[in-house]
């Protein structure tokens, strides 16, 4: 076990950011934590880091009390959250040799990362001159030095376009063929989809589904329908009832159906259903 949270609180004051939270994750797993801004994601994410202290409830992090994590645990963690950080003048790897100065990593373990985020044209680059994905590539690096076995990311793909962030999100799922267990915390839906083992959907505080993705969406997928198009180009979405299914048979035994999915509902979907709202 990599990370556990049971029936973690955190109070602000007056108000209740986090309410009995409760998950694990295991070494080489994809955790998805999805919720809109506010739910309680980072709040979350700096208890198992031992930044805030939880109200009440218990954090566990490699087997420690997040309370009581020391340097040896902290060696064994890597956190990618924003673009600060960069030594903007620095180049690439200058950035990245004195991270590991200060982490006693060989410097060997520089051209291999460099290699394996993509940066290797960049590598003499200051990193001020580096586009949004580059630099976020940088920070990855950064957070991959020293080969953590547990990797938070705080929603690691947002601003940017939607081939650097597939590219960024291949790397993560490279990173858990190596057993690192990530921790991902995002608004996107399709990103959670494609990346977690399982996630957990927030909203304000509380864990209202939980679960592998697809199972999520399969449990809610409550009115069955099926969107077809036929080959006059028409396009028709029917609800699973038996007269419709009577007549889709009939397209099919008449060669008139060109395309046909089943229309289970997204993640978000399922978060505008439970709570009313949507994840962004
Ligand atoms: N130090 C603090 N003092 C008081 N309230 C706080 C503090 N930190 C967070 N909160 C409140 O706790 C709730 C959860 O905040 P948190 O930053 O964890 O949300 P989030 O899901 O990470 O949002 P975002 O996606 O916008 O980063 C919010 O209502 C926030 O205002």
């Amino acid at each position: 076990m990599i990370l556990e949270l049971n029936h973690i609180e955190k109070v602000f004051g007056e108000h209740t950011a986090l309410k009995d939270i409760s998950f694990k994750i295991d070494e080489g797993e994809i955790f998805g934590f999805l919720g809109p801004s506010g739910a309680g994601k980072t709040t979350t994410i700096k208890i198992l880091t031992g930044q805030l202290k939880p109200t009440s409830g218990q954090a566990t992090i490699l087997g420690r009390d997040c309370l009581k994590i020391n340097e040896e645990i902290y060696e064994q963690i890597g956190i990618v959250s924003d673009t600060s950080g960069v030594y903007e003048r620095f180049s690439v790897y200058d950035n990245l040799k004195a991270f590991a100065d200060i982490l006693s990593v060989p410097y060997s373990r520089i051209d291999e990362l460099i290699e394996e985020v993509g940066l290797v044209d960049q590598r003499k680059q200051v990193a001020g001159k580096l586009s949004k994905g580059q630099k976020q590539r940088l920070v990855i690096a950064r957070a991959m030095l020293h080969q953590p076995k547990v990797l938070f990311l705080d929603e690691p793909t947002s601003g940017l376009d939607p081939t650097t962030a597939n590219q960024i999100q291949n790397l993560f799922l490279e990173l858990k063929k190596q057993q690192v267990g990530i921790f991902l915390t995002t608004h996107n839906m399709e990103e959670a989809t494609k990346l977690c083992d399982r996630v957990a959907l927030l909203d304000r505080g509380h864990i209202i589904e939980t679960g592998a993705p697809k199972e999520i969406c399969l449990r809610h997928n409550n009115d069955k329908a099926y969107k077809i198009t036929l080959n006059t180009k028409e396009e028709v979405t029917l609800k699973d009832t038996a007269s419709n299914i009577k007549q889709i048979n009939q397209w099919f035994i008449d060669g008139r159906i060109e395309t046909i999915h089943s229309c289970e509902p997204t993640l978000e979907d399922v978060f505008i259903n439970v709570t009313g709202r949507g994840l962004v």
